[in-house]
């Protein structure tokens, strides 16, 4: 059974809740305690296997971003940042997570492939009051080369639950990949490790 884990982030009030909460239980709740970290977990089936799904959703109220990353940032295997259409400040936000999120994986582990992340717009049904066009949200994220879908979580699931899939399939193989480089790289120190005891015997012999 694999294990999971996805941190969201973004705005006090993009919708982070509600989007998270749309893919897990099908459903939109208006209102969300906001003022305390939760933690969710999901037993899924993507691809036929089995997995243990945890996402982080911290409390953002009153938080600069910085400090909103810092505890989540070790600990996910992916991350999922919203913002809000119709309001800039929100999408700012965004911009600025993902450059922290980058340099700190960076800092964090040299030479490791980049984590997966999605972007997503979130309250598209509010395009009448939109701030953001759906061209900046596309091209913000092949920057960062990540998922980027615009979405309601009040009046749709199905784009939700997509992107959610494609994000832990990425995951999947990050998790894969850094797997087979942790078995790839310690086979290559045991090689080296036995060449140097008996490759110089051998030498001499
Ligand atoms: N119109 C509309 N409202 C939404 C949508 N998603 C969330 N909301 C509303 O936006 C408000 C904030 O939603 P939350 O899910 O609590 O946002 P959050 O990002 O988790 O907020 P914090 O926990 O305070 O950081 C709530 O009143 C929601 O009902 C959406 O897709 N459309």
């Amino acid at each position: 059974m694999n294990d999971i884990k996805l941190a969201l982030l973004g705005s006090e009030g993009a919708g982070k809740s509600a989007v998270l909460v749309r893919f897990l239980t099908k459903r939109f709740i208006g209102e969300y305690a906001s003022n305390t970290n939760s933690l969710y977990r999901k037993r899924l089936s993507i691809d036929g296997r089995q997995l243990n799904l945890e996402v982080f959703d911290p409390c953002s109220q009153g938080t600069e971003a910085r400090c909103i990353l810092e505890e989540p940032v070790d600990w996910a295997d992916g991350f999922v940042v919203v913002y809000n259409i119709s309001d800039r400040t929100s999408f700012i936000n965004a911009e600025n997570i993902l450059q922290q999120i980058r340099e700190t994986r960076i800092e964090n582990c040299k030479g490791e492939v980049e984590v997966p992340v999605c972007l997503v717009g979130n309250k598209q049904d509010l395009c009448h009051a939109r701030q953001v066009c759906e061209e900046e949200g596309r091209s913000l994220a092949q920057e960062n080369r990540c998922l980027f879908q615009e979405v309601s979580a009040a009046e749709s699931y199905q784009e939700i639950a997509n992107l959610f899939t494609q994000l832990i399939r990425q995951v999947m193989e990050h998790l894969k990949y850094r797997t087979d480089r942790r078995r790839y790289s310690s086979s290559k120190s045991m090689a080296k490790l036995i060449n140097n005891m008996f490759g110089k015997r051998r030498k001499s012999v």
